[in-house]
């Protein structure tokens, strides 16, 4: 089959955010992902799961125009931004500066402020990154990429590094954010209930292939042991590889 070059100026067909076909990645020999085919409503919020190594961040930097390499039809919306599992801020400078880092157009610092309060920091404005704990350091990041108005959100395990309730609280917020703005959010995870409870879709990645998809048509705020998700997981983590018995 012949591969055409990536097109990540290409725009998403109408109404997506991002419109994906036949991606593939190789590392020398190694082909990593082998065929993709994706789509991401606008306003739609995506999960993806996988094992380790089966390719998910290498799916994430593609989209997120951070991986030139990937062969296929990559159409993004421009307005994508893209926040990590390490929050990556610049530690010279105070959390206000790290959000209207690099933001053009009307009043930087206004709208700085402005996603700052929406995520619950507006006391630590001035306060250095170093200083911030895990969780507020990620609504820096949060409010960073929200900053940009992004027609595409990606997530890269954004709450893998924090503890159990600051995550719970992180989920609220991601989705009071999501629903307040709509934009279209992948969220790489390794936490099936964390897609089950947050995602409307849960993909699920292996030999390079979407090999699984799940809708969770439930309503939110969703409860762990409401019975459709009891029984998604289990369909999930035997997708996974892993024993439902084993984590109940
Ligand atoms: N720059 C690179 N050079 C060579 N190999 C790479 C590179 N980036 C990723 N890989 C390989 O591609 C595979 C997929 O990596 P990737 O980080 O996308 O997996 P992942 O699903 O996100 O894993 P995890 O869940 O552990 O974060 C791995 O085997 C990794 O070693």
């Amino acid at each position: 089959m012949a591969t055409r070059a990536a097109r990540l100026s290409a725009e998403p067909a109408a109404g997506q955010a991002a419109t994906v076909r036949g991606l593939t990645r190789s590392f020398g020999d190694r082909r990593v992902l082998g065929g993709i085919d994706l789509d991401i409503a606008r306003g739609e919020f995506v999960a993806l799961l996988g094992r380790s190594g089966s390719g998910k961040s290498t799916l994430l930097r593609v989209l997120a125009g951070l991986d030139r390499e990937a062969r296929g039809e990559i159409g993004v919306d421009a307005a994508v931004a893209v926040s990590f599992q390490e929050p990556r801020l610049v530690p010279w400078k105070r959390v206000l500066a790290n959000v209207a880092l690099g933001l053009r157009g009307h009043d930087p610092v206004g709208r700085a402020r402005a996603a700052l309060a929406e995520v619950g920091l507006t006391k630590h404005l001035n306060a250095w990154p170093l200083t911030l704990s895990g969780g507020e350091a990620q609504r820096v990041s949060l409010a960073r990429a929200l900053v940009r108005e992004p027609a595409l959100l990606l997530l890269d395990e954004p709450f893998g590094a924090l503890d159990a309730l600051t995550r719970i609280s992180m989920h609220r917020l991601v989705l009071d954010l999501w629903e307040r703005h709509r934009p279209g959010i992948l969220l790489v995870t390794h936490d099936v209930d964390e897609a089950l409870l947050l995602a409307d879709r849960v993909l699920v990645l292996d030999e390079g292939r979407i090999a699984h998809e799940s809708a969770v048509p439930l309503a939110r705020p969703r409860h762990r042991d409401h019975h459709d998700l009891v029984a998604l997981r289990a369909g999930l983590l035997r997708r996974l590889g892993v024993d439902p018995e084993e984590t109940a």
